[in-house]
């Protein structure tokens, strides 16, 4: 396969703008030669720690028999499922990559305690766990990995022989590890997280379920020399200026599967461009859409189409919009390319996260002071609502405090529905998205939470501020206790969204908050006053 882009329309016009001087600049080779002053000297530190990615399909090469190696004394042992546990940059490219092959993949990245019961009691046995954490501190990873210590001594298995650790040298998960005598891989530290796919991020978890991750490799280094080429005709420099030099910038990108063999590229995609891009009131969000979603059919002139197609040479793109086609490697190469030229183009630091701290450290407050539960402002049915006062205050109805918040949209605006919630369990909350859409006639993301905290959410709170936001949380019958922690995994997910919340209100857009006090009966109540009128 080989990579092909095409534009058309405003998308051609916006890439025509920019691609004569990111020739000029010799941007392509210099972003292979890692050269850290392209996106100004404010963002040069960061940069320069972070550009191994341009390399990480050689440089990874030597890692692929050591994982092969771990993969056969596994099997020895009788395992044969694989769980990861991770967010945001440290699990989403291997689900991406799992499932584009149909290969079985658990991935754990929730801290709802009905998911990561469903996820501890399957064939513990025949499991083993890969822990990822660049930097080793992140609290959800760290209370997966404590349920799953928990159930394997439960079972009678060493813990010691079922975990595996991807993490930066040094990291404070590397130490533990070691110490615990898990298996340890050290990833590539010149290498950020959402750019970490062909690093041993991407690599361990997904080789060890089964892909060809030699074959994956091979692919990515196979587009390396077409993506480093100053030419007008590279294919990474077109999208990257297509999707970022509108003028007016096109904020919302509409990321359709429309013919390709990649499964579930809109979540990887995501994280690598929302959490890039979105920053300093800027910035790009992707909205995952199907090929009928509403909002493809309205005039959103602020929204930019980008078709997943099986070959963009014989589907070339139509008004206004642009087709891509490519094996799942050679995109991600593609478009982490593609991300870094947005960056230059918007005038942002692609490499930072600035604002992913403050729901963090909002939701840790929470836990330290453990305050008396919000009353809701109203109950109906299963549902219990609260939210910011100019959305829920003399609103007695669920479906008029939706409506209510519909209306403090601005012009520019975007719905994020965001579910706390089991995704395995209730997959059907993602039909609030469309729904939704409907009533908004503007760009509505669909999240899960707490994974879209490490990737859209850095957009919701450095982007514009022009969001609109419907949490959804889930009271879930059976809480699950975290080892040598003072907090649940239930009170962990409340603070997350209670923490959230509270951020986002405070860059004075609104919330609004849907407790399911019973979650099927709490979904199927929303999912049809939704459809009802
Ligand atoms: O890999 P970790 O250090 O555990 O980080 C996981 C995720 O957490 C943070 O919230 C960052 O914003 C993400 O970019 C990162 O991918």
């Amino acid at each position: 396969m080989a990579i092909k882009v095409s534009t058309s329309g405003s998308a051609s016009a916006a890439a025509k703008r920019h691609l004569d001087r990111l020739v000029d600049d010799k941007f392509a080779s210099r972003l292979f030669a890692e050269d850290a002053t392209l996106w100004g000297p404010a963002a040069e530190e960061e940069s320069s720690k972070r550009l191994g990615w341009t390399k990480a399909a050689a440089v990874s090469e030597p890692l692929v028999a050591e994982i092969l190696a771990l993969k056969e004394s596994l099997a020895e042992k009788g395992v044969d499922r694989i769980v990861l546990c991770g967010m945001g940059g440290s699990s989403l490219a291997p689900e991406v990559m799992t499932r584009t092959a149909g290969i079985d993949l658990d991935v754990l990245d929730s801290t709802n305690p009905a998911q990561v019961r469903r996820a501890l009691a399957q064939d513990i046995e025949r499991t083993a766990i890969v822990v990822s954490s660049k930097s080793g501190s992140t609290v959800e990873t760290d209370s997966q990995r404590r349920a799953f210590v928990t159930a394997f001594e439960a079972a009678g298995i060493n813990p010691a022989e079922r975990i595996v650790v991807v993490t930066d040298p040094g990291s404070p998960l590397e130490q533990a590890s070691r110490e615990a005598g898990y298996s340890v891989f050290l990833a590539d530290p010149s290498v950020g997280g959402r750019f970490s796919a062909l690093t041993a991020f991407g690599l361990v978890p997904a080789g060890l379920a089964g892909l060809d991750i030699a074959a994956f490799l091979a692919e990515a280094q196979s587009v390396s020399e077409e993506l480093a080429q100053d030419s007008t005709q590279n294919p990474g420099l077109l999208l990257g200026a297509a999707i970022a030099g509108g003028e007016p910038i096109k904020t919302f990108l509409g990321v359709v599967a429309d013919g390709t063999d990649i499964v579930g590229f809109g979540d990887w995609a995501e994280q690598l461009i929302a959490e890039s891009t979105g920053k300093e009131g800027k910035g790009l969000l992707p909205v995952v859409l199907d090929t009928d979603a509403p909002e493809i059919g309205l005039p959103i002139p602020d929204l930019q189409i980008v078709r997943l197609v099986a070959n963009a040479a014989d589907t070339p793109a139509v008004g206004d919009e642009i087709n891509v086609s490519g094996g799942l490697a050679e995109q991600m190469l593609l478009w982490e390319v593609a991300v870094s030229v947005a960056g230059e183009v918007i005038g942002i630091n692609p490499f930072d996260q600035p604002d992913v701290e403050s729901a963090k450290a909002a939701a840790r407050e929470l836990l330290d002071a453990t305050p008396e539960p919000e009353a809701p402002v109203f109950e109906e049915g299963n549902i219990a609502v609260r939210g910011t006062s100019s959305v829920v205050s003399g609103q007695s109805d669920v479906l008029g405090a939706i409506e209510a918040l519909l209306a403090q949209l601005p012009e520019h605006g975007y719905v994020a529905v965001q579910a706390y919630a089991d995704r395995i369990g209730q997959p059907e909350l993602a039909e609030v998205r469309e729904a939704i859409a409907h009533r908004a006639r503007r760009p509505v993301t669909f999240g899960w939470a707490p994974r879209f905290l490490h990737s859209t959410g850095q957009f919701h709170k450095g982007g514009p501020r022009v969001g609109a936001f419907l949490q959804i949380t889930t009271n879930e019958s059976s809480d699950l206790a975290i080892s040598e922690r003072p907090f649940t995994f239930g009170q962990l997910i409340q603070a997350q969204a209670a923490g959230d919340a509270t951020v986002l209100e405070g860059h004075g857009m609104p919330v609004l908050r849907l407790e399911l006090t019973d979650p099927e009966a709490g979904a199927q109540q929303l999912l049809e006053a939704l459809r009802n009128v």
